[in-house]
């Protein structure tokens, strides 16, 4: 596994053209600019006013920086907001990344890339010499990282199709974790798929160790050092929510236009929901006290007293958009999910919503990661409801037989 991709080959795939949509929401009320967050401000030296004028004709590919009337797209809020030059930029290049892989789940074959598919007689290239079809996850981490490593903005990028991370470039500021296409074994029944994704800072006092070393030290830090995290949903809407640690905020791709535009500021999950998320058909491999707890909320018994209903997509992005918008609790009890690229990110965005996110016991963002691909149980939601579901002490599912479906 090399360190240094930089042979990077341009995605496969170009966006299919896309037919204008109805999706967009009444203009959120006027809001007044959010104080930064100490992170955003001690980096805020160089910040950006991006945005601009109307200007007729913008569509997709145009970096997202045109206005799009009374919402402003990803760009210009964080243009309002003091976001510095080079984090708008890198998120720029995320977002133009998220774009093309929102054409590339929606289009028509995709169903044969959803997983990998060996060329006859087993080889990777076919007697034609070409290549195999890619699955989707590997096609999208091509995605976003040709995207990073254009964005002159990344150090080093450790994703979870990667077994090391990637260094980028040596003054790259930021660091990123990603899982580029989670959910993608749903992809073949058009079921939603998420990207997921964290910035910290470089970390210079490293910069003097070998590569490897700081590559992977860069890609370990606490969650409590995130800069910014988002996830990109790909479902009925291409929707993507950021946090820069000022709030949570939730933008809608418009596809006659090609923006990305607030349509979910200031998100705040409900303190209490009613609504749990699990694949409980694990019910018998779970510990006494989480069964106690699915228990106790589907009848009414909890300290709500209503029936909770279950939902669970099984696509992680999906279940934690919807937990974020309704409330409640979205879990996966056993250990599958990961630290660096999935519970962080998915965990600070909760945070800055008002919920919380844990491993069952402990605050996700408070934990030290030690491997690149760790994994653990993950729980994310309402305070009140976690904190009622961790008071029952023991809900991680230690029996991990491993699951066909
Ligand atoms: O099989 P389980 O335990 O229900 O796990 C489902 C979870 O696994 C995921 O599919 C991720 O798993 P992978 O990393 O193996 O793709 C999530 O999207 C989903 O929430």
């Amino acid at each position: 596994m090399t360190l240094s991709p930089h042979t990077l080959r341009p995605p496969l795939l170009l966006p299919l053209p896309l037919p204008p949509t109805s999706n967009r929401r009444p203009p959120p009320p006027a809001s007044r600019p959010r104080p930064l967050h100490p992170a955003l401000a001690r980096r805020s030296r160089s910040s950006v006013l991006l945005a601009r004028p109307p200007r007729a004709g913008a569509g997709a590919g145009d970096g997202g920086m045109a206005s799009h009337g009374s919402h402003p797209t990803l760009l210009e809020h964080m243009g309002r907001a003091g976001a510095p030059a080079d984090l708008a930029v890198l998120v720029a290049h995320i977002q133009a990344a998220c774009k093309r892989i929102a054409a590339l789940v929606a289009s028509p074959g995709n169903a044969d890339l959803s997983r990998a598919k060996p060329a006859a007689g087993g080889t990777a290239a076919s007697a034609a010499g070409r290549d195999a079809p890619k699955p989707l996850d590997e096609l999208s981490n091509e995605i976003i990282l040709s995207s990073l490593q254009s964005s002159g903005k990344v150090a080093v990028v450790a994703s979870e199709e990667n077994d090391l991370p990637v260094w980028m470039c040596d003054d790259g500021p930021y660091v990123v974790v990603t899982d580029p296409l989670d959910g993608s074994r749903n992809i073949e029944v058009s079921i939603p798929t998420g990207t997921i994704f964290g910035i910290y800072d470089r970390l210079v006092e490293l910069d003097q160790l070998p590569l490897e070393e700081k590559a992977q030290l860069n890609s370990l830090q606490s969650g409590s050092r995130l800069v910014a995290a988002g996830y990109i949903l790909y479902s009925s809407a291409t929707i993507f929510c950021i946090s820069f640690g000022e709030g949570t905020h939730g933008f809608t791709l418009d596809r006659s236009t090609g923006e990305f535009v607030l349509t979910h500021p200031s998100m705040q999950i409900p303190p209490r929901g009613q609504i749990y998320s699990v694949n409980d058909a694990r019910y018998f491999d779970w510990p006494e006290g989480l069964k106690k707890y699915i228990d106790t909320i589907r009848q009414g018994k909890g300290q709500h007293p209503k029936k909770y209903s279950a939902r669970y997509v099984c696509s992680l992005v999906a279940d934690f958009h919807r937990t974020i918008i309704y409330g409640g609790v979205a879990m996966n009890p056993r250990d599958h999910l990961r630290l660096v690229y999935e519970a962080n990110p998915l965990s600070f965005l909760a945070e800055q919503a008002g919920g919380r996110g844990s491993d069952g016991k402990t605050r996700i963002l408070s934990i030290q990661p030690v491997k690149l691909h760790q994994r653990l149980p993950l729980f994310l939601g309402s305070m009140e409801d976690m904190l009622e579901l961790e008071s029952y002490g023991d809900v991680q599912q230690k029996v991990n037989p491993g699951y066909d479906v």
